[in-house]
C-alpha cells in the first residue's frame, strides 16, 4: 500500500529505532516527527550518539524503524518488501558517504555509470560525461579512484549519486574526510543540486560551517529533535545552538 503525501520529500511520523532487546536495548530514535520540503537543504546535527546516522538510514530506507512511518517522495516505506524498497531507493534516492565508497577497480566514468546499469539502463551517449562535467571532472573520466584526490573522489561519488536524478540525496558526513577547500566544493555541489535541479538534500554533519549551507538545521539530542534552526545566519549561530544543546 502507498500513501501519498504531496509536498513533502521526506516525512517521518513517530519514527522510533530501538537496537537490541531487554536490558541492553538502546533507543536511538524516540518517536521522531520530521517533514522535509522538496528542493530544500537540511543539515542534521547533534552530539555523538544522538541518533543522526540512524535518522538518515531510516529516512533513506537503508534501515527499518522499529515503529512509525517513513515516506520518501510521497511513497510510504512501511510494508514494502526488500525488493520494492531497493527499487524505490534506486529510482528516487542518492547516497553520499564520508568514505566515498567508490569501486577501486572502476574508472570515474564507470563508477558514475553504475547506478544506471544497476537500474537496467544503458547510459545514453554523453550522459555520464555530462554528469562528470557538472562536478568539474570532465578531464578525469578515465582515472581510477586511487588516481584522484579525496575531494575529487567525493565529487565522483556525488556525480554517481545524482546521475539518476533522484528526488532526495542523503549525505552522511560528506565533508568529514576533506580539507576546507574540497569541503567547500562539495557543499557548493550539494547546494547546486537544490537550487538548480530542485533536488532535496539531507546531510548529517558535525561541522557548523558545513551546516551553514543548509536552509534548515535539525539538532538532535537523545534520539529526538531538540532544536530547529531555519535559515541559519552562519556557522557561529549554529555553533552556539549546538553548545546550548550539549550543556543540557
Ligand atoms: N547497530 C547498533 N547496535 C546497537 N546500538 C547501536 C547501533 N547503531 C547505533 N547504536 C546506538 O544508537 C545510538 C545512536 O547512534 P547513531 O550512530 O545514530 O548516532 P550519531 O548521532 O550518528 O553518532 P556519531 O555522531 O557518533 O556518528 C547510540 O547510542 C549508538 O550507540
Amino acid at each position: 500500500m502507498t500513501i501519498t503525501t504531496i509536498g513533502t520529500a521526506v516525512r517521518l511520523r513517530a519514527v522510533s529505532r530501538i537496537y537490541g532487546t531487554g536490558e541492553s536495548a538502546v533507543t536511538a530514535l524516540d518517536a521522531v516527527d520530521v517533514d522535509i520540503a522538496p528542493a530544500t537543504f537540511t543539515a542534521v546535527m547533534g552530539p555523538s550518539g544522538s541518533g543522526k546516522s540512524t535518522l538518515l538510514h531510516c529516512a533513506a530506507g537503508l534501515d527499518r524503524p522499529t515503529g512509525g512511518e517513513v515516506s520518501i517522495d510521497g511513497v510510504s516505506l512501511t510494508g514494502l518488501s526488500e525488493r520494492a524498497l531497493t527499487k524505490l531507493r534506486r529510482a528516487r534516492v542518492g547516497f553520499v558517504f564520508q568514505a566515498f565508497n567508490l569501486i577501486p577497480a572502476l574508472s570515474a566514468e564507470q563508477n558514475v555509470a553504475l547506478p544506471l546499469r544497476l537500474a537496467g539502463r544503458r547510459p545514453a551517449a554523453g550522459e555520464v560525461r555530462e554528469m562528470l562535467a557538472e562536478v568539474g571532472l570532465a578531464d578525469r573520466a578515465r582515472h581510477r579512484p586511487s588516481e584522484l584526490s579525496g575531494g575529487q573522489q567525493q565529487r565522483v561519488a556525488i556525480a554517481r549519486a545524482l546521475v539518476t536524478r533522484p528526488a532526495v540525496l542523503f549525505a552522511d558526513e560528506p565533508t568529514g574526510a576533506l580539507d576546507t577547500t574540497a569541503s567547500r566544493e562539495v557543499l557548493r555541489l550539494l547546494r547546486t543540486a537544490v537550487d538548480r535541479h530542485a533536488q532535496t538534500v539531507v546531510m548529517v554533519t558535525h561541522d557548523p560551517y558545513a551546516a551553514a549551507h543548509a536552509d534548515r538545521v535539525l539538532l538532535l539530542a537523545d534520539g529526538r529533535v531538540a532544536d530547529v534552526l531555519d535559515h541559519p545566519a552562519g556557522a557561529p549561530e549554529i555553533a552556539v545552538r549546538m553548545a546550548r544543546l550539549e550543556e543540557r
